[in-house]
């Protein structure tokens, strides 16, 4: 895997990363079979795929954890990432969670607004053990915010809760995104998530991106625009999702 960093003034639409002709195979299977993508600054990119279609694969690559990958990764910016489990160390509370190893004068001051900026400026001495999974996602938010990153990568982070606190954390998220100006790439199951967050889809299918498309709808984004619909099927369409004889999506 070759990887580069390009240093110097970052324009606007210089692209946070690059790939290029990406190929990562286990033993015999191929999983990702020559993948090119380009996130440019502040576009949120929802990475949508069949279970086992090598989604996190994709981004584990993208953040440099996977050496065994070829192609070639091109990088301007610093990167966070969030998993669908937190990652909190237990051993510490939530402010040591969030600071750790953020270099630089100021770190108490940064920690703290990152934790009010998720809703949690009062529990920054709590345990991780402590907080429910929604609080504890938060706090992997604040973790990957504290880092100023040009690129935040998502693998599923709103996967392991439930459909309220999904909501909220759906909210939560476009309203830093707003704030920060981030650039992400947001691995995701759910369409309708992808529709309501991301600018752009892209499906993964046989190793290779056989989508990529701008999300042509308005902001705020709601489920009741009557562009959602059409969208919405058409990607469940090409995931493989056929609706079910009384109209409605079957999995
Ligand atoms: N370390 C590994 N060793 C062997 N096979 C692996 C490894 N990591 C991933 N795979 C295989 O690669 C394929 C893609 O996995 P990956 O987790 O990237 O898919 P995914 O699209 O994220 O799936 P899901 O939506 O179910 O999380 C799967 O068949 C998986 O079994």
């Amino acid at each position: 895997m070759a990887t580069r960093t390009t240093g110097g003034l970052s324009t606007a639409t210089r692209p946070v990363v690059t790939a290029r002709n990406v190929r990562r195979s286990f033993g015999a299977a191929v999983v990702l079979d020559g993948v090119d993508l380009a996130i440019v600054p502040g576009e949120v990119v929802a990475l949508l795929g069949g279970s086992g279609s090598g989604k996190s694969t994709l981004l584990r690559i993208l953040a440099g954890l996977d050496p065994e990958a070829t192609g070639e990764i091109t990088r301007a910016g610093s990167q966070a990432v969030v998993f669908q489990e937190h990652r909190l160390l237990p051993w510490k509370r939530v402010a040591g969670n969030v600071s750790l190893g953020v270099p630089g004068p100021g770190v108490r001051q940064r920690v703290a607004a990152a934790l009010a900026e998720v809703g949690l400026a009062e529990r920054d001495r709590a345990w991780p053990a402590e907080l429910s999974g929604g609080q504890a996602q938060r706090v992997a938010f604040a973790r990957a915010l504290v880092r100023e990153p040009a690129l935040m990568l998502l693998d599923e982070p709103f996967g392991a809760l439930d459909a309220l606190t999904r909501l909220k954390m759906q909210t939560l998220f476009g309203r830093l995104h707003a704030e920060h100006g981030f650039a992400a790439l947001l691995v995701t199951h759910d369409v309708d998530e992808a529709l309501l967050l991301a600018d752009r889809t892209l499906v993964l299918d046989s190793g290779r991106i056989v989508e990529d498309a701008e999300v042509p709808l308005p902001r705020p984004r709601a489920v009741d625009h009557p562009g959602f619909g059409p969208l919405r099927r058409h990607l469940l369409d090409r995931l493989g999702v056929r609706p079910d004889q009384d109209g409605a999506a079957g999995t």
